[in-house]
């Protein structure tokens, strides 16, 4: 099959979370089964250039329609990791991807909606016909539409989309402008609620409620958020518009790419290890102090890797760090945050704990240190108010680096409790589940590692070998990727 991927991000050349580490990993495990892969991605000034192998110009005279005109578009070729990438370059005042920055500006809707008709027209003036178009959360949302709507009259009538939501939170708000630019036009026809008028502000457009509607088939990132976007408040409004597509809904378990995330070949990591000589992960905590400037004692490290933002739960966040600086444990943090507000109230702490020997905040994104993070710490939390699917409790358990959670999203189908999960035997949980997002329940969680940790080191060890015999690859989603693209390349 000929499957060509459409996104705002593909680690580790462009990564802002989960979304770049998602469509790298699954790109490559296409691959490896056998099918011909392509991505389309934004050319941005600040991506990681060092990450790109040959890049050469692919097409230089890329004419974009864009209002009345059009915008001249580059179209570069390189290899990141072995996958075949093109950068979309538009030339034009409104420096769309010249920005220092991968997000955040007041007109992402429409660097973002041109980025997808860019994509369309690079498929159709190449001659580019792949069975399936995949394409992710909001930022690619209007590449079904203008597909269904324009692109099949122009000879892409046999292109079949996939569309993958990775957050609902965010989902693309935009005004009439966006059809006028696009040439979709027809404000009446598209601002009706079957179409791509928002569920709550009948004045504006929603890009991942086009996504949904015009897509073949929809998925989110594990099969426990499908549920909770559908019957619950998580689906940010897009509850009712799931259900009336229901049939062509579903949650695809995320995998994590073992070639990047394994304590075995880390390239990032001093010392190596596997489940057999586990005690060569003592040496990565070792150097994990030495570089964060951590005292050398006996005491487990906790650790926090993510995005600080609401979504990440940052107030238990927060809360668990001084609550393992009083419980006799250290305390390591990596994340950067968007918001000015959860900035400064990170910035104050790391300065207020500066001098502390048994924390380190690190704000900002630094993915070498990631990996010494998992390797070298002995638990890591996700205390996350809400989480599609989480990769960081998946990394965690491939280097035997207990996981935390809340159960919700993702975390629910990936972490089982140690004392009380119903659905495995003991010997196969892997880890500590909370369910309310107080500072008791939390406590409560944070409690039983600790004291396991101390009074019972061997049984500390049987938990963090346990999760590492589970097999979160990409291996089987990759199998129920390629289930969804036969099933919907065979539909007319
Ligand atoms: N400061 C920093 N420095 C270095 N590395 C950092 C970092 N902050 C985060 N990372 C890395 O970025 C990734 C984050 O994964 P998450 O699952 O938390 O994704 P995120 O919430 O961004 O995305 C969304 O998409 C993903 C993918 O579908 C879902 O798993 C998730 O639930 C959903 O919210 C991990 O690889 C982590 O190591």
């Amino acid at each position: 099959m000929y499957i060509v991927q459409i996104a705002s991000e593909c680690a580790p050349v462009i990564k802002a979370g989960g979304l770049g580490d998602v469509v790298y990993g699954l790109s490559r495990e296409l691959e490896n089964q056998g099918h011909s892969v392509e991505l389309i991605l934004p050319k941005y000034d600040c991506m990681r250039y060092d990450h790109i192998w040959g890049l050469h110009d692919a097409f230089t005279n890329l004419w974009v329609p864009w209002y009345g005109g059009a915008i001249h578009c580059s179209v570069y070729c390189g290899w990141v990791h072995g996958r075949l990438c093109f950068f979309i370059e538009p030339h034009s005042g409104d420096n769309f991807f010249n920005r220092g920055c991968y997000y955040g500006s007041n007109d992402d809707n429409m660097r973002f909606a041109l980025f997808s008709k860019a994509a369309l027209e690079f498929l159709l003036q190449s001659n580019k016909r792949p069975d399936v178009i995949h394409c992710h959360d909001w930022q690619t949302g209007l590449v079904p539409v203008m597909l269904y709507e324009m692109y099949k009259y122009y000879g892409m009538e046999y292109q079949r989309v996939c569309y993958t939501i990775h957050n609902f939170k965010h989902q693309g708000s935009a005004g009439v402008e966006t059809l006028w630019a696009t040439g979709l036009n027809q404000e009446s026809y598209y601002f009706q609620s079957d179409k791509l008028q928002d569920n709550f502000n009948p004045f504006a457009l929603n890009f991942m409620k086009g996504g949904i509607v015009y897509s073949n088939a929809v998925t989110t990132v594990s099969p426990h958020h499908a549920w909770e976007a559908r019957y619950t408040d998580i689906g940010y409004g897009l509850g009712h518009t799931l259900h009336l597509h229901q049939d062509r809904f579903t949650g695809v378990l995320n995998g994590i790419d073992h070639d990047f995330w394994n304590p075995e070949t880390d390239r990032y990591i001093p010392s190596h290890y596997t489940k057999d000589n586990f005690e060569e992960k003592a040496k990565n905590k070792k150097a994990l102090r030495e570089r964060l400037l951590l005292q050398d004692v006996e005491k487990p490290i906790i650790s926090y890797i993510g995005r600080l933002d609401e979504q990440k739960g940052v107030h238990l966040v927060h809360h668990a760090m001084y609550y393992a600086l009083h419980n006799g444990a250290q305390f390591v943090l990596l994340g950067s945050a968007t918001e000015s507000s959860i900035n400064n109230h990170f910035r104050h702490e790391k300065d207020f704990l500066n001098n502390n020997p048994d924390v380190h905040l690190e704000l900002g994104f630094n993915e070498e240190l990631s990996h010494l993070i998992y390797a070298g710490a002995d638990m890591i939390i996700v205390p996350s108010n809400y989480e599609p699917c989480g990769l960081t409790q998946m990394i965690g358990l491939k280097y035997g680096t207990v996981p935390i959670v809340r159960g919700v999203g993702g975390l629910v189908n990936t972490v089982f409790d140690k004392d009380y999960d119903q659905t495995k035997p003991p010997e196969e949980r892997n880890g500590y589940v909370f369910y309310q997002s107080d500072y008791h329940a939390l406590e409560f969680s944070l409690e039983r590692p600790l004291k396991l940790w101390y009074n019972n080191p061997e049984e500390f060890r049987k938990l963090a070998l346990a999760g590492m015999e589970y097999d979160y690859s990409w291996n089987h989603p990759g199998e129920e990727y390629v289930k969804i693209y036969d099933r919907i390349r065979h539909k007319w």
